[in-house]
């Protein structure tokens, strides 16, 4: 694309309390060739969950946003700062950039222990206590000593994202952080980082396929297909729940079975979050056993999960 043609920045790009992005780079994918364009902004503390196909270009998305894939063009105002602006020439290294991204792959040092790995991350001059108190945090304070490749891959998990942390960054990116790790752990994690974001603010980007944990974590919704941006709006519109999500929780559950009652309709019986909840199904909506469906919690109605361009 030529720079030349490129319109001046918008207003409130330089705004202290949003990033702006817009990108643009020629991807080779499994099919050909695909270009990722995406012109998105975040205010500061929003999270935002990165939905998607596989291959639709939602890690690349990120490790352009981190500077460890250059744009073919592209813009980045970060919180009034410019980390990326191709007409200016201007690409700041990603040690530069505040933004801390945990890798699917962890990326940990493994000649160092959990704790230098941690320390390693901080800003220069902050207190190396501050590192104890992260690996407090994600519960590995008791590990502190050991060398990363004795941890599990859920404990991995957690040191990758303590030392995010530990850089503080003003965009945390997240890659499916929390997809080797299950069951209660894996809430265990996502209830921290809801903490994280109450505590600092956080601004984060999740790339995850696991619709509860978008309604969990995030407020906001982008669905990405081959390249492009299709859908942005509140999670649960774009996994195609249309009543109440505005007034009640919304939660991501399977079907295990199903209950008449004594008026004779149908109740089903929904694993979510490790509870089994009942609800009654949507108007015109059919569930079976094993369907992933969302649960507007104050209604106790459920309905299917789709994935909505039209939001
Ligand atoms: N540096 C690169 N140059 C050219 N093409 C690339 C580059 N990096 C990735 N691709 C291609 O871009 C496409 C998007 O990849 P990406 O990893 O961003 O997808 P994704 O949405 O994160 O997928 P998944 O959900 O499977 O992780 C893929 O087809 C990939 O092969």
């Amino acid at each position: 694309m030529n720079n030349s043609r490129r319109p001046p920045a918008r207003p409130g790009w330089s705004s202290p309390d949003r990033i702006h992005f817009e990108l643009s780079k020629r991807l080779d994918s499994a099919v050909g060739p695909m270009i990722l364009e995406v012109d998105l902004s975040l205010q500061r503390g929003e999270s935002l969950a990165l939905l998607g196909p596989s291959g639709s270009g939602k890690t690349t998305l990120l490790r352009l946003l981190a500077g460890l894939l250059p744009a073919d063009r592209g813009r980045i105002v970060a919180f009034g700062r410019i980390w990326l602006d191709s007409a200016q020439n201007i690409e700041l290294a990603p040690r530069h950039r505040r933004a801390g991204l945990v890798f699917q792959d962890y990326a940990l040092f493994p000649n160092m222990s959990v704790r230098g790995n941690v320390r390693f991350a901080l800003p220069k001059g902050r207190s190396k206590a501050r590192a104890d108190e992260l690996l407090e945090l994600v519960g590995l304070a008791s590990l502190a000593e050991r060398r990363p490749e004795r941890l599990s891959g859920g404990q991995q998990q957690r040191l990758a994202l303590a030392r995010a942390l530990a850089a503080e960054p003003e965009l945390l990116l997240l890659d499916e952080p929390l997809c080797a790790l299950d069951g209660t752990l894996r809430r265990e994690l996502q209830n921290e980082l809801i903490e994280l974001r109450r505590r600092l603010a956080q601004t984060m980007i999740i790339v995850t396929h696991d619709p509860g944990e978008a309604l969990r974590l995030a407020e906001r919704a982008v669905l990405i297909e081959a390249g492009q941006v299709v859908a942005d709006g509140l999670p649960a519109r774009l996994f195609g729940l249309d009543a109440g999500t505005d007034d009640h929780l919304v939660l991501a559950g399977r079907v295990i079975g199903q209950e008449a009652t004594v008026d004779g309709s149908l109740r089903y019986l929904i694993e979510s979050e490790g509870r089994i909840c009942r609800a009654r199904a949507a108007a015109e909506s059919s569930m079976e056993v094993g369907d992933t469906v969302l649960i507007s919690a104050g209604e106790w109605v459920a309905q299917p999960l789709q994935n909505r361009k039209d939001s």
